[in-house]
């Protein structure tokens, strides 16, 4: 029991957080590298392609999971790295102080607080554009990329200011665009963004290292795109800003260069005929499938059945609560022909492979679904929260108007450590917590609508179903842990 007498479900809450921290373990950046990147008689290989290194190769890396990467890449390298420059989430080093001291040929600059460009991030960018600038045609250059990487390598196109952008890059993602319409108008309004830096890099050859964090894992969209040819509409990010009535409110400057047709110096000759740049080699290191995969053997060992239902789940919070609270319910009742019909109705991708393992689950015995992806919250309250947060709390209140009231229990955590603007992962939400909150003079609901799930749940049993790990150095998006347990 919590010493405030809130009834506590440590098994399960036990389960799910060592599930989640096995699903971030397994996308360790350095461990992802090290699997895939050797140094062979004068060739760098990567995931089974050779890249010559003539003289010492220069690194440049921006994002959330560049660190570990970057620290093993000058393990590998050697004498064979002339020089690095990454830019990293603020706050960082306190989960990997070690790290800091470790590192001999890369300068780390942080940036980014609450993921947000900002002067440092800025500072940043420019150095990393000046180092790639300077490179010539017999030089490698190795790009890390992964999530969070838009935030870290802002350089606005002029005459666009840095608040200027924060102010639109805060707007779209609190009136629920999601990643890819988020991004396809970060690449407009970028210098370095929507292939940027690979045009500045151009003759050199580079070799971008990528982790992914969007669905999917389309190369154009994660980090904005930087080393991948801008092929989009120009005008799909006015329609974007205008679907969520940003047009027109928009400063003089945005306007201009959204509406101006987007500079690109690249030539045929630097181009194939499928649309790639033959200097650049865009290489996907690790996705959330690694991450999935990972939590299910850890479940498994622990005698839980489980099934990996979809990657690529991305609707807005509210109506993904209500979804998995009525398959919840409906897994707890056993009834297999509801869950077949609640799956047919959703609107992202499932795993044919974990839905049939699903449907031939024994209903009676306890069991874990497992879900991946990145929803969207249209925050309209004032609180503090973040998606994980608001989608654990909404969950819990949605099970609370079936009467659904033991032996449920979700876990939603951001695998970057960081949801929101604020210091937790993620949150546990459980059949009851609506009722017995309120019991202890809490209303859920009140929190929920105020956009304050961080709050909600910083107070509720005193943080015990918070999911705080800090920075974890990595990111695949989110991780949805759905259990339920009708034997006890
Ligand atoms: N108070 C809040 N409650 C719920 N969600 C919020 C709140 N404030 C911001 N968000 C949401 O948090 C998301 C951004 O969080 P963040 O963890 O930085 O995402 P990512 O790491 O994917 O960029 C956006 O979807 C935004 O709508
Ligand atoms: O972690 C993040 O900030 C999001 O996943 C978006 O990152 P990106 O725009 O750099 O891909």
């Amino acid at each position: 029991m919590a010493s405030n007498g809130v009834k506590c479900h440590g098994k399960a809450v036990d389960l799910l957080k060592n599930a989640f921290s096995v699903a971030v373990r397994s996308v360790t950046p350095s461990t992802l590298l090290r699997n895939k990147v050797r140094l062979i008689d004068g060739h760098l290989a990567v995931a089974g392609r050779n890249f010559p290194l003539s003289k010492p190769c220069y690194i440049v890396g921006f994002g959330k999971a560049v660190l570990g990467m970057a620290q093993e890449l000058e393990s590998v390298l050697g004498d064979s790295l002339e020089r690095a420059l990454i830019t990293v989430p603020k706050g960082i080093f306190l989960n990997y102080p070690e790290i800091r001291g470790n590192l001999l040929k890369t300068i780390c600059i942080e940036g980014a607080k609450d993921n947000i460009p900002d002067e440092d991030a800025v500072r940043g960018a420019i150095q990393i554009r000046d180092l790639v600038d300077g490179l010539e045609e017999n030089d490698l250059l190795i790009v890390l990329i992964s999530g969070g990487g838009s935030a870290l390598l802002p350089l606005p196109k002029p005459p666009i200011t840095l608040p200027e952008k924060q102010d639109i890059i805060r707007s779209l993602s609190r009136k629920g665009a999601d990643i890819q319409e988020l991004n396809t108008v970060r690449k407009q309004l970028s210098v370095l963004k929507g292939g940027g830096l690979a045009e500045i890099a151009y003759p050199c050859t580079v070799v971008s290292l990528i982790l992914s964090d969007v669905v999917g894992d389309p190369l154009d969209i994660i980090a904005s795109g930087p080393t991948t040819l801008y092929s989009d509409d120009p005008s799909r990010a006015i329609r974007i800003l205008n679907k969520y009535d940003l047009y027109k409110s928009l400063p003089i400057s945005i306007k201009s260069v959204l509406e101006s047709s987007p500079a690109t110096s690249h030539t045929n000759q630097n181009i194939t005929d499928n649309g790639q740049y033959k200097h650049v080699h865009n290489i996907i290191i690790g996705t959330n499938k690694i991450a999935t995969e990972a939590a299910k053997d850890y479940v498994n060992e622990n005698n839980f059945q489980c099934a990996i239902i979809s990657h690529q789940v991305q609707q807005d919070v509210e109506e993904l609560s209500k979804f998995y609270a009525k398959l919840a319910k409906s897994l707890i009742e056993g009834s297999v022909d509801d869950v077949e019909a609640l799956l047919g109705t959703v609107p992202f991708k499932l795993e044919k492979t974990g839905v049939d393992d699903l449907v031939h689950f024994d209903f009676s015995k306890k069991m874990m679904l497992i879900f991946a992806g990145e929803p969207t919250v249209v925050v309209k309250g004032k609180g503090i929260g973040g998606r994980n947060q608001q989608l654990a709390l909404g969950f819990s209140l949605e099970l609370n108007q079936f009467h659904c009231r033991k032996n449920i229990w979700f876990l939603s955590g951001g695998t970057d450590g960081i949801d929101g603007p604020t210091d937790a992962a993620g949150a546990i939400g459980f059949a009851g917590l609506a009722q017995q909150s309120l019991e202890h003079g809490i209303d859920a609901e009140q929190y929920l609508v105020n956009n304050d799930s961080y709050r909600f749940f910083s107070q509720y049993a005193e943080g015990l179903y918070l999911l705080k790990t800090g920075h974890t150095g990595t990111n695949v998006m989110d991780v949805h842990l759905l259990l339920i347990d009708p034997e006890n």
